[in-house]
């Protein structure tokens, strides 16, 4: 016999295709051995009589089918072994099993245990003392060898529950071993069949416990049926009674035949209706498809015959009973221009913007039922008891609202969204659970045909001309058909983020062009990013920028710096004035006389000013005019003209990605200070980015731009980058979008208004009447001045050496104290990049502070240092 193998060893024997492994061929003379022996002993067996064998009688009376040799044979093992002989012929016919299926597997040790539970059996029968010796066990149930190992050693040792205990044992491993490979694999089989068994039990007793609660509300329908119906039965008697007729001129001889007829009519009708009230409910499932049939009855309509179908059937045998919740049609709100400071200001006309074309139905309202019963179906299949509730259709998905069962978690709901989306052949579905606000769970399952949201619908609707916000902005449309339209002010900054063709630009159009409907340059001014170049380059002529869009990635840091003087320029006037946020500013009484104090402290800080004044030109911004240099006025005089009103900026980033690139931590910084400050100084930031990785959205990105709107990504990674959750991934793209709102945690499934290209550009030539872009030019100048200084730091520092003075006189100090005039020195020193320090000490060149470069030693330091003066 061959050696045992592990099991490691059988996999990968087993994994080898048969005819190239020689080793497994079947052991046939083994085969043929145990075939003949054992078919022979057991035919010897079934057909012995003790009288049949020459030891038991010295005259056998009949012969064995197996012959004497057969019957002599039998006699012998049921006398060394008692019951345990009817093991040896199933033994041999299990090794004949085990020879031609695999004969690596007849080894010795399984012969070994085939012996162990031969003998163990003979012992455990020779414990049955009432069966005493008889012509068939001639030495008792055990044989000899069962009489000896009990009777004479394990009884007085162990005692009869010691040796039931430790035979018993040995039988069952041996079996284990004989007929098993891997006994270990073989419990943990039993284990799991016994789980699977008690989940099995828990499953019925919860389906049990359900159908008892909805046979339950049957009845008590039944009951308020019944009773209705006796109640009209009595009123509709009482009635009759008072006039028989039922009407006035029945009650003529000619008409009695028609009264008959209408009483006869009434109790007929009655009698239906006790009859179908008092017809015993039907069975809620009449076969084992319990989950199916818990499912099918799950909707919220009166029960019905599910006749143990399978739960599709059932439920495609009578329709669901829809509860629909289609959108409401928008109303159109009287067209009213809209309010500007401008009075002269000329407002694009809303006929530039396309009719939305309503033809496109959305789904049938088979499709939904259809929907519905899948759905239903589905969620039977897994277990999963509901109860359908009502269905909002959206312009591009339906929600179908999902009532869970008793017992049923809802994150087992949830987690089936694959399964759903595979089962109704959906693109992808969200599941919402549960639906903030209500005991339900929603599955939302794009519609077969969607409908687009145009722009104009929204901002022609009666939301829009009710909307009391600063700067509101139409997004698109919920999942219940209503307009999104959000304020900016509240927002206070936004993220836009999707995957490439999710339908950013589109919103950024819109958002866009929201504002041009609503607000005049006067209101707001636009600032522009786009390192893509095209895609907002449409934009440049408009009245509202403050600069060309800015398209070159380098320039993109000094824009954020600028925005960053101004709000802080901004800030110093609310202080001047005493107000806090632009509102206040735009709002103040302008020709408030001044508090003595209060005028006293301006003039201080007026003063302070006057000395150390560096941004004039940023007051071109609130008058939109250009002034230069030479026209500029006087910080003091200045203070006192400050500009009546303040517009609003509305800065646009079109990929911030592209941004991150190029200047990473000055970028973020920025941002993140805008963000924070900018709210009450009227600033606010749209930035939009297609690569929603955490190097992009910084968690100091994120924190500060609490509104996000995500569009359609690739992972549940991205979608939880720019959310915090999942979600985004299933979104069907093409304006398909979740707006998380200003100051809720609650995210609002909508499809996003669309612009087309052409009407972005009508609207653009439109404006044009109001006269060319008024660009701030010196905000231009700064910029590109900032961004080709940039140029010679190859680590964009955008920061002017010239303009910020305090770094070099940093650098001056630190050769004061140190003496050396090395450029690692001063980097270290001042914290600053190898360029940065690089150009300091060019600059100290430059100006003939210290000499040309020594090699690796310190340069040369020329002048006395303690007397130099920058
Ligand atoms: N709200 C919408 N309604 C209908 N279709 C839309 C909507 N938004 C986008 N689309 C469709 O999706 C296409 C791609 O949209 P868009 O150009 O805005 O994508 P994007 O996310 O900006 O892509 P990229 O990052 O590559 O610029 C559009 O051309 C349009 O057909």
């Amino acid at each position: 016999m061959s050696k045992p193998q592990t099991s490691n060893s059988n996999r990968s024997a087993r994994s080898v295709p048969p005819e190239t492994a020689p080793r497994h061929r079947p052991n046939w003379i083994a085969a043929a051995v145990c075939f003949v022996s054992g078919l022979w002993l057991l035919v010897a067996l079934i057909d012995y009589f003790p009288e049949q064998s020459g030891f038991a009688t010295t005259d056998p009376i009949s012969t064995n089918l197996a012959g004497r040799w057969g019957a002599n044979t039998v006699w012998l093992l049921l006398y060394a072994s008692g019951a345990g002989t009817w093991l040896v012929p199933l033994f041999l016919l299990w090794l004949l099993y085990v020879s031609v299926r695999n004969a690596r597997h007849l080894a010795g040790t399984r012969l070994a245990a085939m012996l162990v539970c031969l003998v163990s059996l003979a012992g455990l029968a020779a414990m049955l003392q009432s069966i005493p010796a008889s012509d068939y066990f001639p030495l008792g149930p055990g044989g000899w060898t069962g009489s000896l190992l009990y009777n004479r050693a394990l009884h007085g040792t162990l005692g009869p529950f010691g040796a039931a205990l430790l035979l018993g044992t040995l039988y069952v491993g041996g079996l284990l071993f004989v007929f098993t490979k891997d006994v270990g694999a073989e419990i943990n089989r039993y284990v799991a069949a016994f789980q699977a068994w008690r989940e099995t039990c828990a499953t019925r007793r919860a389906e049990r416990a359900e159908a008892r609660r909805l046979l339950k509300e049957t009845r008590a329908k039944e009951k308020a049926a019944l009773a209705q119906a006796k109640a009209e039965w009595k009123a509709q008697k009482a009635a009759l009674k008072k006039n028989p007729a039922g009407l006035p001129e029945r009650t003529t001889g000619d008409d009695a035949p028609e009264e008959e007829e209408s009483r006869a009519d009434i109790s007929a009708q009655v009698s239906a209706a006790v009859a179908a009230a008092t017809k015993p409910s039907p069975p809620t499932r009449a076969n084992g498809n319990k989950r199916g049939a818990a499912a099918a009855t799950s909707a919220p309509t009166e029960p019905r015959e599910t006749g143990g179908e399978a739960p599709g059937n059932s439920a495609a045998a009578a329709p669901l009973a829809l509860n629909i919740v289609k959108a409401e049609e928008l109303k159109k709100a009287p067209l009213a221009p809209p309010q500007s400071t401008d009075e002269n200001y000329r407002f694009p006309d809303i006929a530039l913007l396309s009719e939305q074309v309503t033809d496109t139905p959305g789904n049938s309202s088979e499709e939904h039922q259809q929907n519905a019963e899948n759905l239903l179906r589905i969620l039977g299949d897994f277990g999963v008891t509901v109860r359908l509730g009502e269905i909002h259709v959206g312009p591009v998905i339906t929600r179908y609202e999902v009532e869970p069962g008793t017992g049923v978690r809802v994150e087992k709901i949830a987690g089936l969204d694959k399964n759903i989306a595979l089962g109704m052949r959906a693109q992808s579905v969200r599941i919402l659970a549960p639906i903030p606000g209500k005991a339900a769970v929603g599955v939302e399952v794009p519609n077969k045909h969607a409908t687009p949201v145009g722009i104009r619908e929204v901002l022609e609707s009666e939301d829009w001309a009710r909307a009391k916000a600063e700067l509101p902005i139409a997004l698109g449309k919920d999942v219940s058909g209503k307009p999104l339209i959000s304020d900016l002010t509240k927002m206070p900054h936004l993220l836009i983020a999707g995957a490439t063709g999710s339908g950013k630009s589109v919103c950024i159009n819109a958002i866009v062009a929201s504002i041009l409907y609503s607000k005049s340059p006067a209101d707001v001014r636009l600032l522009m990013v786009d390192p893509k170049v095209v895609e907002l380059k449409i934009f440049n002529t408009l009245p509202h920028m403050l600069i060309p869009v800015v398209t070159e990635p380098k320039k993109v840091p000094a824009a954020l710096k600028w925005l960053l003087g101004e709000m802080e320029q901004r800030y110093q006037m609310f202080a001047k004035c005493n107000v806090r946020n632009i509102l206040g500013f735009n709002n103040r009484k302008k020709d408030a006389p001044l508090d003595p104090v209060e005028a006293a402290a301006r003039a201080q800080i007026e003063a302070l000013e006057a000395g150390s004044a560096t941004r004039a030109e940023d007051t071109e911004v609130h008058d939109g005019e250009d002034r230069s240099d030479s026209q500029r006025v006087p910080e003091a005089a200045q203070a006192e003209e400050l500009p009546d009103r303040l517009p609003y900026i509305v800065a646009i980033v079109d990929e911030l990605a592209d941004l991150m690139m190029v200047a990473p931590a000055e970028i973020e910084t920025s941002i993140a200070r805008l963000a924070q400050l900018a709210r009450a100084a009227g600033i606010h930031l749209i930035i939009a980015t297609q690569r929603p990785s955490v190097n992009v959205i910084t968690g100091v990105i994120k924190a500060n731009l609490p509104s996000r709107i995500a569009f359609q990504v690739a992972s549940q990674v991205d979608s939880r980058t720019i959310l915090d959750t999942k979600g985004a991934d299933t979104l069907i793209g093409r304006g398909d979008m979740l707006f998380s709102p200003p100051g809720s945690s609650r995210l609002v499934r909508a499809q996003g208004a669309f612009v087309s290209d052409d009407e972005v550009i009508s609207i653009v030539e439109a404006l044009k009447v109001n006269g060319p872009p008024r660009y701030a030019t010196s905000v231009q100048q700064q910029i590109d001045r900032a961004a080709s200084d940039g140029d010679d730091d190859g680590e964009s520092d955008f920061g002017d050496l010239g303009e910020d003075n305090a770094l070099f006189q940093q650098a001056l100090d630190v050769l004061r104290s140190t003496k050396r005039a090395s450029t690692s020195m001063i980097q270290r020193r001042l914290r600053i990049g190898y360029n940065r320090a690089a150009r300091i000490m060019d600059l100290m060149e430059d100006k003939g502070i210290i000499g040309p470069e020594n090699g690796s030693s310190p340069r040369d330091i020329l002048v006395d240092l303690d007397s130099y003066e920058s």
